[in-house]
């Protein structure tokens, strides 16, 4: 399964948030969006869920137009975990977990034998079974964070979308996440802050400003001193670590903004 945004434009109030953003994400690729506060990467991501319609451009899930599809076939094949939880009324946390399978049910069907094997299943990869019987309200921002990424998997959909998803999450809980979504093999684009995490796990990266695409490419190619301070107007030393291979960034203050590596 692939997910792209195609020449994607949108617009709140006659002004223009994303301005012909064009993003792929191929089969089994985990793509990170970055980029400084208010840049658009939610304002994407909700384009390409169908919260938002775009102004111009297309969202393509699996080279199809996702206008086209119907609600529940994108269901079985896309799970967002987005920023917003839900508040509408209060669910024990097995049962909003168990929401993810809906997709695959009729109408008014009931709960099979492999619907409370898999939702079992997704509550032990997030590490939250033993909270199942807790009301989701009286949960802390991380816990939340957890029990909607174990919905989004008990939907097994192939494709993820991800809005800061290891947001409220301790260092443990982020990487244990993190770790978790590569694993699954799955195809997944999330918005991410931290340029390391996004530097450890990224097969690429997007970068987004004012609404437009700057950059993309592999971390190596795209996390560099000159874009941390163009785009994100810090410095930063950038070294591949040599126990993960990966870019390792270490912010550093002005005063020492000439000693960096500048490439
Ligand atoms: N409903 C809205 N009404 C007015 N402006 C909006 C609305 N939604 C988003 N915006 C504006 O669109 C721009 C992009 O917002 P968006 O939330 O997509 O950015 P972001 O990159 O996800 O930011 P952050 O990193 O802070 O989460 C911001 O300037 C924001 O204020």
């Amino acid at each position: 399964m692939t997910l792209e945004a195609k020449q994607l434009s949108f617009s709140i109030y006659d002004e223009r948030i994303l301005h012909e953003v064009s993003i792929q994400i191929k089969e089994k690729q985990l793509v990170g969006l970055i980029g400084p506060n208010g840049s658009g990467k939610s304002t994407l991501l909700k384009n390409m869920y169908r919260l938002l319609k775009p102004e111009s451009g297309t969202v393509l899930l699996n080279e199809q137009d996702i206008l086209k599809q119907s609600s529940k076939s994108i269901a079985k094949n896309l799970a967002v975990v987005s920023q917003e939880t839900p508040v509408l009324f209060d669910f024990t946390v097995h049962d909003l977990v168990s929401m993810g399978r809906t997709p695959h049910k009729k109408l008014l069907e009931l709960d099979q034998e492999q619907d409370f094997r898999i939702v079992a299943d997704a509550l032990l990869q997030t590490g939250i079974s033993h909270l199942e019987k807790r009301s989701f309200s009286s949960l802390s921002g991380g816990e939340k964070k957890r029990v909607m990424v174990a919905r989004a998997l008990a939907q097994q959909a192939k494709v993820l979308i991800l809005d800061e998803p290891t947001n409220h999450l301790d260092i443990q809980h982020q990487l244990q996440l993190m770790d978790l979504i590569q694993t699954l093999h799955l195809t997944v684009v999330a918005a991410l802050h931290d340029l390391n995490i996004a530097a450890m796990y990224c097969d690429q990266i997007y970068v987004l400003q004012n609404g437009r695409i700057v950059c993309h490419g592999t971390p190596e190619e795209v996390l560099t001193p000159t874009l941390l301070r163009e785009v994100f107007h810090v410095f930063a030393d950038i070294q591949i670590h040599p126990l993960t291979g990966k870019p390792y960034l270490t912010y550093v203050p002005e005063q020492f903004a000439k000693k960096v590596n500048q490439s």
